[in-house]
């Protein structure tokens, strides 16, 4: 359905918040994805009343001290003063303005936008909103999800969760693209998508939203795992395995679009695996020389940097980076849900937040995910310790890693991966390396208590033996 651009309320002109309101809100936001750079301006990009009632979608651009910008999405709603209670992002001449994510009844009017496959025309474009079949329904209630996110979800009728990407990059989007693709290939284990909504244009192409079925009951990989490690270590042992299955199955359908060059599986080139080696080669050196000198938990790895790139460079010498797909690309146990069912499903396909849309849809071997994956399990190992001063048993980790690697490799097509097993455990260390080197410098920025998990990770990579896959 294609409409025109609605009037704003009431055909008056609509009193939306000036750049210092919208500064003053945006940087202040948990979703704001820069804390700690300069910000020089913060301004409209795009204004686009969506009804006749208070429902402006708003693009801002926010512009950094350096020059580079960010482009943010902030639904708006106008309101009467006096008649919203929440939260302003400003306030004057009798109207005020708010984060409309934060209104039931705009989100609400956003579903309702989808389920109608609304065409609205902006100054630079379209804002398209699409309903994928069987369509979307009347909503009801609506509450927010409540995750610590860098985007803002909202559950509808606890049956569907509408996710509003705040910072959506240009260009298309990896979670759409993936989920499109996988439901029509018919893969069981993610929430199926339901709707998107979009602009379109020349100048300003971005997908804003999605919509997919909600997980009642479901719980997320990490609370799983700690709760097992509670209760009985060894039921997650068999669920690690599940897990690789599903992993598995997932790339062997991601590889799976020889058809379709977006994802289409490649060989590597013949550099990737040196160029890999020599950006991850750069990086040890770089947090290895900004090591905090009075940190003794980090007595296991200091003064081994050579030893560590050394590794790096055994690992790397010859083989190559195996085929390359299209793959999840932050896989770790907070992206997997379990259901109330006892099945897997995989979310949050946006791959790694600070990292650009064209880097993010990059092929890369889908050994990547399985280290982020197996990482994980080290720090759920290390979490019972340093969170409730449980130790997992003795061989936890090395048995729940060793099922979930048996799940994956049965269930994954072969020829997604480098030829043989020993080549598939050096490529896996290599990035398991490339993740444990990148957690040390997040630890040492975000959770100092941490720091030991990564620490312990380098360590063990630096023990040849202890990595290799059976068989
Ligand atoms: N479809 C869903 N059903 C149930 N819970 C969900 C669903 N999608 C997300 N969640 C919950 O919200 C959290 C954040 O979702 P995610 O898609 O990863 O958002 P973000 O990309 O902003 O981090 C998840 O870890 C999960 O706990
Ligand atoms: O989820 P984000 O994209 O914000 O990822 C960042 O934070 C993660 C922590 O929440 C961090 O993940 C690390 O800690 C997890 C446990 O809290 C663990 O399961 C992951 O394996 C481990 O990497 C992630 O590295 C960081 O980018």
């Amino acid at each position: 359905m294609s409409r025109a651009r609605p009037e704003p309320v009431g055909g008056q002109r609509l009193d939306l918040p000036g750049e210092d309101a919208l500064r003053a809100f945006v940087v202040g936001r948990r979703w704001f994805g820069s804390k700690s750079r300069e910000v020089a301006h913060v301004r409209m990009l795009e204004t686009i009343p969506l009804t006749d009632g208070p429902l402006v979608l708003g693009l801002l651009e926010v512009e950094f001290a350096e020059g580079d910008t960010d482009l943010y999405q902030l639904p708006i709603g106008v309101r009467e003063e006096g008649s919203w209670t929440g939260e302003v992002i400003s306030a004057g001449d009798g109207t005020v303005t708010y984060d409309a994510m934060t209104d039931p009844e705009l989100v609400r009017a956003l579903v309702r936008l989808m389920g109608d496959d609304a065409d609205v025309e902006t100054a630079h474009g379209t804002a398209e909103f699409r309903a994928l079949a069987p369509g979307l329904g009347e909503v009801g209630a609506v509450r927010p999800m409540g995750a610590e996110q860098s985007n803002s979800s909202v559950v509808l009728d606890e049956r569907l969760v509408l996710k509003a990407y705040r910072r959506p990059g240009r260009g298309p989007n990896p979670e759409l693209e993936i989920l499109r693709f996988l439901t029509a290939r018919g893969f069981p284990h993610i929430a199926t998508l339901r709707g998107w909504y979009a602009h379109t244009g020349p100048a300003l192409d971005a997908t804003l939203g999605i919509v997919q079925d909600f997980l009642g009951g479901a719980t997320d990989g990490w609370d799983l795992a700690l709760a097992d490690l509670g209760e009985d270590p060894g039921r997650f042992v068999a669920r690690a395995r599940a897990l690789g299955e599903v992993t598995g199955r997932m790339h062997t359908a991601l590889g799976s679009g020889h058809d379709d060059p977006a994802f289409a599986p490649e060989a590597s080139a013949p550099e990737t695996l040196g160029l890999l080696a020599a950006e991850l080669d750069a990086e040890i050196r770089r947090v290895f020389a900004a090591l905090p000198g009075d940190r003794d938990d980090l007595a296991p790895v200091r003064g081994r940097g050579e030893a560590v790139r050394e590794r790096l460079a055994q690992l790397t010498r010859d083989g190559s980076a195996g085929p390359v797909i299209r793959h999840h690309g932050d896989y770790h146990l907070g992206q997997v849900m379990h259901t109330a069912g006892g099945d897997w499903v995989v979310l949050d396909f946006e791959g790694e937040p600070a990292r650009t849309l064209a880097e993010r849809r990059r092929k890369r071997s889908p050994l990547r995910d399985v280290a982020g994956m197996l990482r994980s399990f080290a720090y759920a190992a290390a979490a019972g310790r340093l969170l409730h001063g449980a130790e997992a048993p003795a061989g936890w980790e090395d048995e729940v890693r060793a099922a979930y690697l048996d799940g994956y490799l049965e269930h994954t097509d072969e020829r997604l991966l480098p030829p043989g097993r020993g080549a598939v455990a050096r490529l896996l260390s290599v990035f398991e390396l490339e993740k444990a080197v990148y957690e040390l410098r997040y630890e040492l920025d975000n959770r100092p208590d941490w720091v030991p998990i990564p620490v312990a990770g380098i360590a063990r990579l630096l023990e040849p033996d202890e990595h290799e896959v059976e068989g």
